[in-house]
């Protein structure tokens, strides 16, 4: 057990990397709350899946592009957990669409929620952490998109990157506080965000033939990372990033 007792607030955790996360971290001790943008039967069963390993769950249901949300997620997690060890800041979207026909509304939304839902997310739950005094840590689900470019992604990608260089920021502000800041660097992992993109037989051919250890990545291979992370086995650790790709980031040939 690495997280046992620990209090970790994930944004988005109703399904994908999100739910992969809280349910490892469960199983380490940890107790839960979930953000998620609407009530659905995805986060009645994941409370059922965390209380079932014997860990509290809180849900609070609210759209992280708005930082009301974040006091409001700040507020149930004091109320129903007794406070905030950690924050996976993990809601994000990825409408994938070509550049030069890229809709207003559809970069602004993207950076709405993906930058600015993990600003105010973050900024929020370290405030709490500072009143607590205990330190802690935060955790943003970037992407190997941080890195490397995509054609349908250019609204997408500087997200990724912006979210990397704000745990850089806020290591740096935050660790006088005890408080750490690193960010996970996904590749390819299977959920709802790519499920119709990889419909492709195509391209998911091509995405799969590019990871050096021959499949798609799972949430729980993210969870495992942000158990990692959150536990005192990275108590040395601020302003990293970690890329869990399977590999796909270095195979050029
Ligand atoms: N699946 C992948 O290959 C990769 C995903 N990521 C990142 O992982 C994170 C999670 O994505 P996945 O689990 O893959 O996708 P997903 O679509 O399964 O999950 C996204 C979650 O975010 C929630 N969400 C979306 N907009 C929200 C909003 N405005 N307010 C609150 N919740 C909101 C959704 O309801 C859902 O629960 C995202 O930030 C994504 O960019 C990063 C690298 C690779
Ligand atoms: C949504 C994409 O399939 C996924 O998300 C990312 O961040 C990477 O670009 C992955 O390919």
């Amino acid at each position: 057990m690495l997280l046992q007792g620990q209090r970790i607030l994930i944004t988005g955790g109703s399904r994908g990397i999100g739910r992969g996360a809280a349910i490892e971290c469960a199983k380490h001790g940890a107790d839960i709350a979930i953000n998620a943008s609407a009530p659905s039967d995805s986060v009645d069963s994941l409370v059922k899946e965390i209380e079932t390993l014997g860990r509290k769950a809180v849900v609070s249901i609210g759209d992280v592009a708005d930082p009301d949300s974040a006091t409001a997620f700040i507020e149930a997690a004091v109320k129903g957990l007794g406070g905030v060890d950690h924050m996976v800041a993990n809601a994000g979207i990825c409408p994938f669409h070509s550049f030069l026909d890229m809709p207003v509304e559809v970069v602004k939304r993207t950076v709405d929620v993906n930058l600015m839902g993990t600003y105010y997310m973050c900024q929020a739950a370290a405030n709490q952490m500072v009143r607590q005094g205990t330190g802690g840590s935060l955790i943003a689900i970037s992407s190997i998109s941080a890195l490397v470019g995509g054609e349908m992604q250019s609204h997408y990608t500087p997200t990724k990157a912006g979210q990397h260089s704000l745990m850089q920021s806020v290591a740096i502000a935050l660790g006088k506080y005890g408080i750490r800041a690193n960010s996970i660097l996904p590749g390819t992992i299977a959920t709802d965000i790519n499920k119709e993109d990889l419909a492709d037989p195509a391209k998911r051919e091509y995405m799969e033939g590019r990871i050096p250890l021959g499949r798609l990545g799972k949430p729980e291979d993210i969870g495992k990372v942000v158990v990692f992370l959150a536990s005192d086995l990275a108590g040395y650790m601020t302003g990293a990033h970690v890329l869990v790709d399977g590999g796909a980031f270095v195979h050029l040939q």
